[in-house]
């Protein structure tokens, strides 16, 4: 949104009830001092001056908090220098937490020290892990009670009962509201930092009563008041009514805390999409084009339903793009979707996420995101093609992906990208998924696929199509199997009814325990086969 359009929606804008002491004190004027003075002057041929997303999303490790420098908070530094503005949240943000005032996040971190040794967090019966601990679990037990029958004194048995109990039953329930700590404190249990953006830090915790995995993203400044209020608000909006959607990253909720903004979303446990662009890039690695296929299908699938909510994201970009893999979903596992099922087969799920700058189609309100990312036609102010600044965006990502170098913030090269030129890539791509993308990027964005087009793409459902193809080709073998298993049963049956002397045979069965079924064909046993 820009500063100017800020203003007037500043005089209505939704408050979070935060504190009473914070409603009333209009002594924070510095937000309206601040808009009034940043009015930008626009030249005829703008390229982006953004520099906000410089080192964001930079996953660190708890104990090394890492603050860059947010694009805002520079803003208002050069325009106001009032103790309560951002100069001062500038050096808290950039002030070691190793120093004599504890920061938050260490705070927490000795907290979750504090806690790791005396977990009081539940188990959720329900977990994919669980599951399978409780079934290995009750193994043992009932091999260990078929011993005990045979050989072991009863007491043993009842000795363990009360530990077998206490496995299965959901450890005793935190004192949730006993206790006067925040709710965050009291209901999660921070384990680590996971990214730190412009908007906030992002902390992966287990809430103590369900035992899952969740991803906490709290926001860096104190918002009441400013213009991150109305951000951390589309976020909530977006996602509250945004609902579930496989490739959109899930929400559970949202609370306002200490004057921060507190979102609960679904915990990605493959991390950003960046991550793993970085991770590739360390080894000399790239996607392959099967994978940068359906990276692009599965986020297309997301964007689909974003924009037929009448949604934009403008913020799409490797950050903002988190991967789970299938068999470790942490909580609430996946929504209904007729395409939810063909995307699997990769083993990795991508979903959207940080709906920070989500606006409606119809009359938006726009707050560019990354200027790495953003469209000419936005930057512009041409909002009549929204949706395709996110295909755009989308073009941009899947690029890195396939090794392209990291993209220019604003001049030359910048506006090369835009007048239809594909960056240099390391391998040559196929023709076809090459001209996909090029018409991504397409200055025209009228000339882009939108979502819908894409999520139907001969190049990327020829690659589902293929999906198809293997996963029949195994049913198939498994079918083979299967009857070749019956026609020597039938064999053995034939046989055992011309010379019943035969059924005698060890490795037999005794013919009157057989079950014969139809022409005294005997039943099939079932047999397992690895993955049915
Ligand atoms: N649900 C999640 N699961 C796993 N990791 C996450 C999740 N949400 C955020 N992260 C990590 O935290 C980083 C920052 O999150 P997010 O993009 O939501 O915050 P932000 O402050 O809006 O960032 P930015 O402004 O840089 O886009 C992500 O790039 C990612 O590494
Ligand atoms: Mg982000």
């Amino acid at each position: 949104m820009k500063w100017s359009e800020m203003a007037s929606v500043n005089a209505t804008q939704q408050h979070l009830n935060f504190s009473s002491s914070w409603e009333e004190d209009s002594s924070d004027n510095s937000f309206d001092e601040w808009t009034h003075k940043s009015v930008p002057l626009r030249s005829p041929c703008r390229t982006p001056r953004i520099q906000r997303h410089r080192n964001r999303s930079i996953t660190v490790s708890p104990s090394v908090p890492t603050s860059p420098i947010p694009y805002a908070a520079w803003k208002k530094l050069r325009l106001c220098d009032s103790p309560s503005t951002p100069k001062s949240l500038l050096s808290k943000s950039t002030m070691p937490c190793s120093s004599s005032k504890t920061c938050r996040s260490q705070r927490f971190l000795r907290l979750s020290t504090a806690f790791e040794r005396v977990p009081s967090v539940n188990i959720n019966p329900f977990t994919p892990d669980t599951v399978r601990r409780n079934s290995e679990h009750y193994k043992r037990k009932s091999q260990r009670s078929d011993d005990d029958e045979d050989y072991g004194p009863r007491s043993k048995e009842i000795q363990n009962s009360s530990e077998d109990e206490s496995f299965f039953l959901p450890s005793k329930r935190p004192a949730v509201s006993a206790r006067m700590l925040s709710r965050y404190e009291s209901e999660f249990l921070e384990l680590a930092c996971i990214g730190v953006g412009e908007f906030g830090s992002v902390y992966r915790c287990v809430k103590r009563l369900d035992g899952c995995m969740y991803a906490i993203k709290r926001s860096r400044r104190p918002i009441a008041g400013s213009a991150n209020e109305q951000l951390a608000l589309k976020e909530v909006y977006a996602h509250a009514v945004l609902g579930h959607h496989p490739h959109v990253v899930r929400y559970y909720s949202a609370w306002a805390e200490d004057d921060h903004m507190i979102i609960q979303n679904e915990y990605c446990d493959g991390g950003s999409l960046h991550d793993a662009i970085t991770e590739k890039r360390e080894q000399g690695e790239f996607f392959s084009v099967p994978e940068l296929r359906d990276l692009l299908l599965q986020v297309s699938m997301g964007l689909k339903y974003i924009h037929n909510s009448g949604l934009v994201h403008l913020d799409i970009k490797p950050s903002n793009i988190f991967i789970c893999r299938r068999s470790t979903l942490s909580a609430g596992g996946e929504g209904d979707s007729e395409e939810e099922d063909e995307s699997h087969s990769s083993g990795v799920v991508y979903k959207i996420g940080d709906l920070g700058h989500v606006t409606s189609i119809s009359s938006p309100q726009v707050e560019e995101g990354d200027s790495r990312f953003l469209a000419y036609e936005v930057l512009r102010e041409d909002y009549t093609h929204l949706p395709k600044a996110d295909i755009f965006a989308l073009g941009l990502t899947v690029l890195l992906a396939a090794g392209a170098s990291p993209l220019p913030q604003n001049g030359d090269d910048w506006h090369r990208l835009r007048q239809g030129e594909l960056p240099n890539l390391p391998h040559e791509l196929p023709a076809l998924f090459k001209d996909l993308l090029k018409s991504l990027l397409d200055p025209d964005p009228t000339a882009r696929p939108s979502a819908t087009a894409l999520c139907r793409h001969d190049v990327l459902c020829k690659e589902r199509a293929g999906k198809l193809a293997t996963q029949l080709r195994k049913e198939l073998n498994v079918e083979k199997f299967r009857t070749a298993m019956l026609e020597r049963e039938l064999k053995e049956a034939r046989l055992a009814a011309t010379s019943p002397q035969q059924s005698c045979q060890p490795g037999s069965l005794p013919k009157a325990k057989r079950k014969l079924v139809g022409r005294n064909v005997a039943r099939s046993v079932s047999f397992g086969f690895p993955g049915y």
